[in-house]
């Protein structure tokens, strides 16, 4: 069946017509993303979620969204979507982290020249036919400090653009590296030194628990007197009271929103002041950039419902388009080992640890990692995949350990799982053939070769003369077919694994005698 995506806010036509084109069935609604309660009805139908910032991702939408794959954000803010519940459901959260983002960066400029300036009031006065050349007394922003808060992809573009201008430019991020500081032109300083030392100060972080208030009333009393703040990221990151405060006081002498606490902002308490330039979110807004952020994501969407490639997800590593078929047996051959030794476990696990050696070793290992986490934690826990595996882990205090070696014994690639338990530690690898399948090469360091099959029978023995004879007897009797039968001893006499392929599961009573066998320590049920 072709995967279904609906595209819940506006987006730019060209993005409609690439799913169309990748073969995925596009519903375009660009008004559903508002009405919260039409969306919750439509989602279970969707694989995949298209939207801008008016659609809310909640933790109800999610767990309404039962078919749901893939979330795409044509932009970079993903504050609209609850990333935590998303990838609890092993939805993948994916953004467009370039594409807007000159684009929003000359709105930050825009906004910093129509405050020095005064261009809105001043527009506003003229077409009112008042020509009011005495009131609009600017402030040159040459050789002014331009600090900025946030120096990633956005405030380096907006830096580099002061730069331009000959302003001065600090900047406070504490991710920003000294060498990046210098590759950029900025002095990277503390925020208590943008905020003592700027004529201008614009805001470009992500709106988190840390960067929420960030310009708050004592941050605005640390300023200069007169200071003009520039906020094109996220509301909430000035605290508005205090902001409205500081303009009437003089503190501040004007400010530039392009975003507010509370969005659609249509009545605020800043409206009407005269020194304040507003605009309705418009940072992303030219044609060049919602055609960007539109393509991208529609391309990002497509490629991951139809070839499992996976980029700019906020919650899963990458999986590139050219090794995601590459990557594809491996993902497989992590799975279903994964899911061998959690089938076996019964007991709580403290830790995993997975060993990557051969041409594995040179992979996207974090991507092989996620899906062995995955078939480890399903058998026990269920609704369980990629995305969410390592986060569910994580939550249950499983310590996961990666080992990467690419040196090669007998097999070309290696993957080695090792669970650990308060008692125990069992181990199985496995590798993958020319042939692209998957196989168990080892079980608890016991050498035996077999394929994963639908239907399986797990049986640990004493290596004692009779015992072959007597399960496929047993097996026969029952009228169980054998479709493949593979076995391995530690030495003679001693250990040994049996792993028996067949053509359904074997029936409770038939297990039961099984365990009962005179040689046998364990037998269990397996199905991949
Ligand atoms: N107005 C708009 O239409 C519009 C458009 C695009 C992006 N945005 C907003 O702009 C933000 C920045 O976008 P970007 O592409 O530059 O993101 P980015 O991730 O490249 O950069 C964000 C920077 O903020 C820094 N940062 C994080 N926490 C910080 C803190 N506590 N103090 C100082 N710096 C901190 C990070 O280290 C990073 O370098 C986005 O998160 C989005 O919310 C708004
Ligand atoms: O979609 C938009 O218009 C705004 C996008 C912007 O806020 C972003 O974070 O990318």
């Amino acid at each position: 069946m072709k995967p279904r995506v609906l595209v819940s806010d506006k987006l730019s036509e060209a993005s409609i017509q690439i799913f169309r084109d990748r073969g995925i069935d596009v519903d375009y609604q660009p008004d559903l993303g508002k009405d919260k309660d039409a969306l919750l009805a439509a989602i279970s139908q969707y694989d995949g979620l298209a939207i801008r910032s008016a659609t809310k991702v909640s933790p109800k939408l999610i767990a309404a969204a039962t078919k749901l794959k893939v979330i795409g954000r044509a932009g970079i803010g993903v504050d609209n979507v609850d990333i935590p519940a998303a990838t609890g459901r092993g939805i993948i959260v994916m953004n467009t982290p370039f594409g807007n983002a000159i684009t929003t960066a000359e709105h930050a400029i825009s906004l910093m020249m129509a405050l020095a300036r005064q261009i809105p009031e001043a527009n506003a006065s003229t077409h009112a036919g008042k020509w009011e050349k005495n009131r609009f007394m600017g402030v040159e922003l040459f050789n002014k400090t331009l600090g900025v808060i946030g120096c990633g992809n956005i405030g380096a573009i907006v830096a580099d653009r002061a730069l331009g201008l000959k302003m001065k430019v600090i900047a406070f991020d504490p991710f920003l590296s000294p060498e990046r500081a210098i590759e950029i032109g900025v002095e990277k300083v503390e925020l208590e030194d943008v905020l003592r030392r700027s004529d201008f100060i614009t805001l470009h972080t992500p709106l988190t628990d840390k960067t929420r208030g960030i310009i708050d009333r004592a941050a605005i009393a640390k300023m200069k007197k007169g200071v003009r703040i520039i906020n094109c990221a996220r509301g909430g990151l000035v605290v508005e009271e205090a902001l409205q405060e500081a303009l009437k006081s003089g503190q501040v002498a004007g400010a530039a929103l392009d975003v507010f606490e509370t969005e659609p902002a249509t009545q605020h308490p800043l409206f009407g002041l005269e020194n304040i330039v507003a605009t309705p979110h418009l940072g992303a807004s030219t044609a060049e950039a919602q055609e960007n952020v539109a393509i991208q994501i529609a391309e990002q969407m497509a490629d991951y419902l139809i070839t499992g490639a996976v980029s700019n997800a906020l919650n899963m590593p990458s999986i590139s388009a050219d090794e995601a078929p590459r990557l594809r047996p491996f993902i497989a051959v992590a799975e279903k080992l994964g899911s061998f030794a959690g089938q076996l476990t019964d007991e709580p696990i403290t830790g995993i640890v997975i060993e990557y050696a051969g041409e594995v070793g040179d992979m996207n290992t974090r991507a092989l990692t996620s899906a062995a986490l995955a078939g480890v934690l399903k058998p026990m826990l269920g609704d369980v995949n990629m995305v969410s595996a390592p986060v569910v882990a994580k939550e249950r205090g499983i310590k996961v350990d990666e080992v990467r070696q690419t040196q090669r014994g007998a097999y070309e690639t290696y993957i080695r799982l090792a669970i650990k338990t308060e008692k125990m530690e069992r181990s199985v690898a496995g590798t993958v053939f020319s042939d692209g399948k998957p196989r168990i090469i080892q079980i608890k360091g016991i050498e035996l070769e077999s394929e994963f099959g639908p239907h399986m029978l797990y049986v640990t023995n004493m290596d004692k003369p009779g015992f072959i004879g007597a399960l496929g007897m047993l097996l026969g009797n029952a009228g169980v077919n054998i479709a493949t039968f593979h076995l391995g001893r530690q030495a003679q006499g001693q250990e040994a694994i049996c792993l028996v392929q067949i053509d359904e599961p074997v029936p409770e009573a038939v297990l039961a005698a099984v365990v009962k066998l005179p040689q046998v320590k364990q037998a269990k049920r397996l199905a991949f």
